[in-house]
């Protein structure tokens, strides 16, 4: 009854100048199962957004999960809504999420404390502060590989690759060892992140919530302890090498301007951030890679001449630097295969956008799709060519957006590049490797996965 007056009110103030499109026959449910149905099956854009696009235009109202939202198409609404975060709009996550990741997290965040905790974590994710992790990254990836991949005819590579992402963050960014049993407490919290926040024992948010309770207990012991042995060992730096993000977050606490909350809470979305979007776009890369066998050839030739030239040595971040094929692969398999495909907005107050009317309280749901997939940005833009991203500079601002834009442009952006050159690095130089499916779908739940987990056949490489 509440939506129902509170929707009514807003439309009759601004009918006449709210963007064109349906809002469903019950406008609480909206248009949500056209937008499932289409997500689930990886149709977001061919199945939901561009057929209304045809009808409506560019900026259309729906109602989707219970709000009402307008879709907004092309580089400069990317530009408008993303860049006018906190002024205009702020990111607006389903309330499953904001709990399970927890009320202090950054994504919460607005104005100066967003500021604040996002310097601290980018001092320790920009480039300066992951050159001192780049040889645990590698020690860590090749363990990885000995415990996962040697011995082994087939392989999981999204499930490998989501372990892998999962270790890099704990124990090079965090410093915290990886014990049996870590890896699914995390997970079953990450499955009730979309889910219904149904209170009811045995629900999927239930076991997230019973998880999320459980990790945070572990990750609070972990926090103390490490608080302790900074304070008895008067250190006050601010960390760098392996644990760097940790030690960076519990000086804070120490000093006073973070609490262990926030502490904790910023670990658990570092987590989440990192976890599902970097495997996917692992997994994809190596699909891509699979199926443009000269693209394949091209990426092992860069990665064989750096083996010559260090030696078969470890990697520095002098070597990552001349992974510039393979980070073309990597981008342009985002572009297709893009691992967040938008997010929604919250409108602050009235917004005037293209002659229409965007209500406060509405949502507004930017996507990658319309310029990732558009011929005036991307020359034929369903082809896999890795080459257009060897100028990216050439591109337009906010075209390209797998990793957002504005203020909550992706933190993580330099770690999820160096994830996926190292592993590829070291994935391609020690292993020949093939699809076991190239037909494999992708299923969008509400985050993109191979459907049957990516299996590839395995076998050690003679180089
Ligand atoms: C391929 C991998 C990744 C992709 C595609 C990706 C994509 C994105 C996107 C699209 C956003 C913006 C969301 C929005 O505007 O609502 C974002 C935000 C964010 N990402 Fe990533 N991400 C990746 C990896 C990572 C990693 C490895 C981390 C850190 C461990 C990370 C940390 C964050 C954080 C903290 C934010 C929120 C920033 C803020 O609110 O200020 N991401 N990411």
């Amino acid at each position: 009854a509440v939506f129902l007056i509170r929707f009514g009110k807003t439309y009759l103030k601004c009918a006449k100048r709210l963007p064109p499109g349906s809002m469903g026959l019950i406008p609480w449910i909206g248009e949500t199962m056209e937008f499932y149905k289409a997500q689930r099956g990886n149709r977001l854009f061919e199945g939901f957004v561009q057929p209304r696009i045809t009808k409506h235009g560019s900026v259309f109202k729906t109602s989707l999960m219970g709000s009402p939202t307008v879709v907004v198409s092309g580089a400069e609404a990317n530009r408008f809504f993303l860049a006018n975060e906190f002024k205009l709009v702020v990111s607006s996550w389903p309330s499953s999420s904001v709990e399970l990741m927890g009320r202090e997290s950054i994504m919460e965040m607005r104005g100066r404390r967003h500021q604040h905790i996002r310097g601290a974590i980018a001092k320790c994710l920009g480039v300066s502060g992951l050159d001192g992790l780049v040889l645990k990254m590698c020690e860590t990836v090749s363990a990885h590989l000995d415990a996962e991949w040697r011995g082994r005819a087939e392989v999981s590579l999204y499930m490998s690759a989501k372990s892998l992402t999962f270790r890099i963050v704990f124990e090079c960014l965090l410093g915290i060892r990886v014990e049996a049993g870590m890896l699914r407490i995390f997970e079953r919290v990450l499955e009730g992140a979309f889910a219904l926040p149904l209170r009811l024992p045995g629900s999927t948010f239930w076991k997230a919530k019973v998880a999320r309770a459980e990790l945070e207990r572990m990750l609070i012991g972990i926090v103390r302890k490490r608080k302790a042995e900074m304070e008895e060992a008067e250190d006050a730096t601010e960390g760098e090498g392996e644990g760097i993000l940790l030690t960076k977050l519990v000086s804070e606490l120490t000093a006073g301007s973070m609490s262990e909350q926030e502490v904790i809470d910023n670990v658990v979305l570092l987590v989440f951030a990192a976890h599902d979007t970097t495997s996917f776009a692992i997994a994809m890369t190596f699909k891509m890679l699979a199926l443009h066998p000269s693209c394949h050839n091209l990426v092992l030739q860069e990665h064989k001449e750096i083996l010559r030239s260090n030696g078969g040595g470890d990697l520095t971040m002098k070597d990552i630097a001349k992974m510039s094929y393979t980070w073309q692969v990597a981008q342009e398999t985002m572009r297709l295969f893009p691992p967040i495909f938008g997010s929604f907005r919250r409108a602050l107050r009235d917004i005037e956008f293209r002659g229409f009317t965007i209500p406060k309280g509405w949502k507004v749901l930017w996507t990658t799709y319309d310029t990732h997939f558009d011929g005036a940005h991307f020359q034929n833009p369903l082809e896999f060519d890795p080459g257009r991203f060897k100028e990216p500079k050439t591109l337009q601002p906010y075209v390209y957006l797998p990793f957002g834009g504005g203020p909550r442009v992706c933190a993580g952006y330099q770690l999820a590049k160096l994830n996926i050159l190292i592993f590829v690095h070291y994935a391609v130089t020690q292993y020949d490797w093939s699809l076991v499916d190239a037909n494999e779908a992708v299923i969008v739940d509400p985050l993109p996965f191979p459907a049957r987990g990516m299996p590839v056949n395995i076998s050690p490489k003679i180089l």
